[in-house]
């Protein structure tokens, strides 16, 4: 189904409703790159509000679809897919106007980084689980996620979150300042468009002049560094022990089916 878009006080709102927990898979890939291109395209003046429907912003990568794709043991296909992944995720991370994911609940690896690729974050307080579990889950992370990680949540707790892998009770995700604010829930929207105002159209260009400086270093490092690196990525998917962990999560999180 295609994602929602409706203007509310002069900003764009996306609703992102792939399935019940948004997972990211062709579908939710190409309902992003809709998204995207419908924007610049009709609403190309208005700032954009990021949010799921239901309980969760984004359970990450769909387990199913990946290991189809990690299971072929077809390098090209999987270098295909990281390439797919990081082209959509530098598309929001660079659009122009302000951006701002509306946490609605839980937010996790693939999830998380999108809520990242956004100037703000603005977080609903409720039981949620906020984390990037690809290390522990046998999933190298993607050194252009790295510098988008980075420059989100700073080297520190950047490092901390990627490494460690935990994924994080919502007291815990704010104290780390995975959100610029929280919320109750009924205020979710209206606070991320107020954060998404954060200035007038006729700024737009001081906007995205600044954003684009700000941001330069990190997009040449992805060009220039981390596309080299990444190349490397389908072969550390295969790896016996990476295997076994991403096998052991799917039938975790498949179990219940
Ligand atoms: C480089 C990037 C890498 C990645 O992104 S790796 C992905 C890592 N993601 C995860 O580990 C998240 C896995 N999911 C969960 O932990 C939980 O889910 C949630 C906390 C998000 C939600 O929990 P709850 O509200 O109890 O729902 P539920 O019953 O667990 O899930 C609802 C339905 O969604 C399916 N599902 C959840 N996550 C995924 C997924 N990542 N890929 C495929 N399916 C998923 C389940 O199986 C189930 O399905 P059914 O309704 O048919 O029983």
């Amino acid at each position: 189904m295609a994602w929602n878009i409706e203007v509310i006080q002069e900003c764009a709102v996306v609703h992102m409703n792939t399935n019940k927990v948004n997972v990211q898979n062709n579908q939710f890939f190409s309902d992003l790159h809709n998204a995207f291109d419908r924007l610049e395209r009709e609403f190309t003046e208005l700032p954009v509000v990021l949010t799921g429907q239901g309980n969760t912003f984004s359970a990450g990568i769909d387990f199913q679809y990946s290991f189809e794709i990690f299971g072929s043991g077809n390098l090209e296909k999987i270098r295909d897919w990281y390439r797919t992944y990081r082209e959509t995720n530098l598309r929001i991370f660079t659009y122009p106007r302000p951006t701002v994911a509306a946490v609605n609940g839980h937010a996790i690896a693939g999830g998380l980084i999108t809520a990242l690729d956004c100037d703000f974050r603005v977080a609903a307080r409720k039981p949620a689980k906020f984390g990037l579990n690809e290390v522990p889950i046998g999933i190298p992370m993607p050194a252009a996620y790295v510098e988008i990680i980075k420059y989100a949540l700073g080297d520190q707790v950047g490092a901390l979150t990627t490494l460690r892998g935990k994924l994080y009770e919502f007291d815990e995700a704010e104290k780390l300042g995975f959100f610029h604010e929280v919320v109750i829930e009924d205020q979710l929207i209206s606070t991320a468009i107020s954060y998404a105002r954060c200035i007038t159209p006729d700024c737009n260009t001081a906007y995205a002049m600044s954003k684009k400086a700000l941001q330069d270093g990190v997009i040449r490092q992805i060009q220039e560094r981390t596309v080299a690196l990444d190349a490397h990525l389908p072969t550390g998917m295969s790896d016996e022990g990476n295997r076994r962990a991403q096998d052991r999560r799917r039938q975790e999180i498949m179990r219940t089916r």
